[in-house]
């Protein structure tokens, strides 16, 4: 596929269930649309046979292996969306960085970046067909074989978080070497930032392109900012992201919503609210009737059940659900986790939730 080429709708079966996409437009649905964030994940016994054995980020540059994947959980459970199966590291690796995923470890960058010097190692201009053409013949490649029963969901990390992960090396609890940065060397975070915002910008547009019908932008490590960092260094990209992917989607005449999952950032929700983005992700700290008033009806809503509610025995999950729906009332909501699925969740559970949304939901909009 050559840069600027979008391929028509039309070349793709046509979609049966688009609960999704009108509710991240704000219209009302006949039921609640639900997935889960990591949803293709190793609680599912079928992903954990099929990883068995191969790297993980090979996993990620196969299309195969990343269709199969992502079709796994719809084939039990009648979700609403699926997320293409790949991961926010691959955004660095394109930039020129190695990652590794350690079993037991998680992602580990064996060197990651010390000083402002060190962005000259990064990539000045990445040619992102060739870096991440994987992901996109994975994208296009699964919107077939999906055959149109939901819409297919792309992704990013946001820069913020991708540059914790380029300072830090590898998860952390204080992210005080990413910090630093922040703190120590403001003009060198603002341009690795800048650098980040037009990879991304750029791979958002060719996983449209590609087929992807929506794109979410992680910023999972939002809650380690305070408000005025936030707004420093967070909001302002992903303001710029939204802006610039829309502007070029409008000049090609499509249109996809945008969702926005800025975990733990309380202080953010209304600032969120006005940022381009169609749709909130909400993690399970925030109240969503007091979410649904600090957002003022400008965007839909997507979360927020806590993961370990999973735990709970499948009554109580219904009983939760209920509750969580009727916070957020069924108009421009998606209902999901706060947070991805843990490994050792049970999958019936799982099925246990979906079917709690559905079902509750159905009767709340009759009752409309
Ligand atoms: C921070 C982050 C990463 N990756 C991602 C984020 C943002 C979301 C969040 O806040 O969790 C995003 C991601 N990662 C993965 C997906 C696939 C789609 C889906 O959600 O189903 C998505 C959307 C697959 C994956 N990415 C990863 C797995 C598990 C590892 C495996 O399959 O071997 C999956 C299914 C690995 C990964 N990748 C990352 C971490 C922290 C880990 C876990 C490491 C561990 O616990 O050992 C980085």
């Amino acid at each position: 596929m050559s840069k600027g080429e979008f391929i028509l709708p039309e070349d793709f079966p046509q979609l049966q269930n688009d609960t999704f996409l009108r509710a991240a437009r704000g219209e009302q649905t006949e039921h609640v649309p639900v997935w889960c964030m990591r949803q293709a994940g190793r609680y599912l016994p079928e992903f954990r046979e099929f990883r068995a054995g191969k790297d993980f980020f090979e996993t990620c540059r196969s299309p195969d292996a990343c269709c199969e994947l992502t079709l796994q959980p719809l084939r039990r459970f009648p979700f609403d969306a699926a997320i293409i199966f790949s991961d926010i590291l691959v955004v660095p690796q394109a930039m020129g960085m190695d990652v590794q995923m350690v079993p037991g470890k998680g992602p580990t960058f064996p060197e990651p970046l010390k000083e402002p010097e060190d962005l000259q190692r990064l990539r000045a201009k990445v040619d992102i067909a060739k870096e991440l053409g994987y992901v996109f013949q994975a994208i296009t490649l699964t919107r077939h074989k999906i055959e149109g029963k939901v819409p297919l969901i792309g992704f990013t990390g946001a820069p913020w978080t991708l540059m914790s992960y380029m300072i830090e090396g590898g998860g952390s609890n204080t992210h005080s070497k990413a910090k630093r940065w922040l703190y120590r060397h403001p003009e060198a975070s603002h341009m690795l930032l800048k650098m980040l915002t037009d990879v991304i910008v750029e791979y958002l547009l060719g996983q449209v392109a590609a087929g992807a019908q929506a794109l979410q932008v992680f910023e999972s490590h939002a809650g380690i900012l305070g408000p005025l960092e936030f707004q420093t260094f967070s909001l302002p990209y992903l303001h710029d992201i939204a802006r610039h992917v829309k502007e070029k989607l409008k000049e090609a005449r499509q249109e996809v919503p945008m969702i926005v999952f800025a975990k733990d950032a309380h202080y953010a929700l209304e600032a969120l609210s006005q940022s381009h983005y169609e749709v909130v992700g909400l993690d399970w700290t925030i109240d969503p009737r007091l979410a649904r008033e600090r957002t003022g009806g400008k965007v839909s809503l997507q979360g927020n059940m806590d993961p370990c509610a999973l735990y709970a025995p499948k009554e109580r999950i219904s009983d939760i659900v209920k509750n969580m729906l009727e916070g957020f009332g069924t108009r421009g909501y998606i209902a999901n986790l706060g947070h991805g699925l843990y490994p050792d969740m049970d999958p019936e559970n799982v099925g246990a939730f979906v079917e709690a949304v559905h079902q509750h939901s159905k009767q709340m909009v009759k009752q409309i």
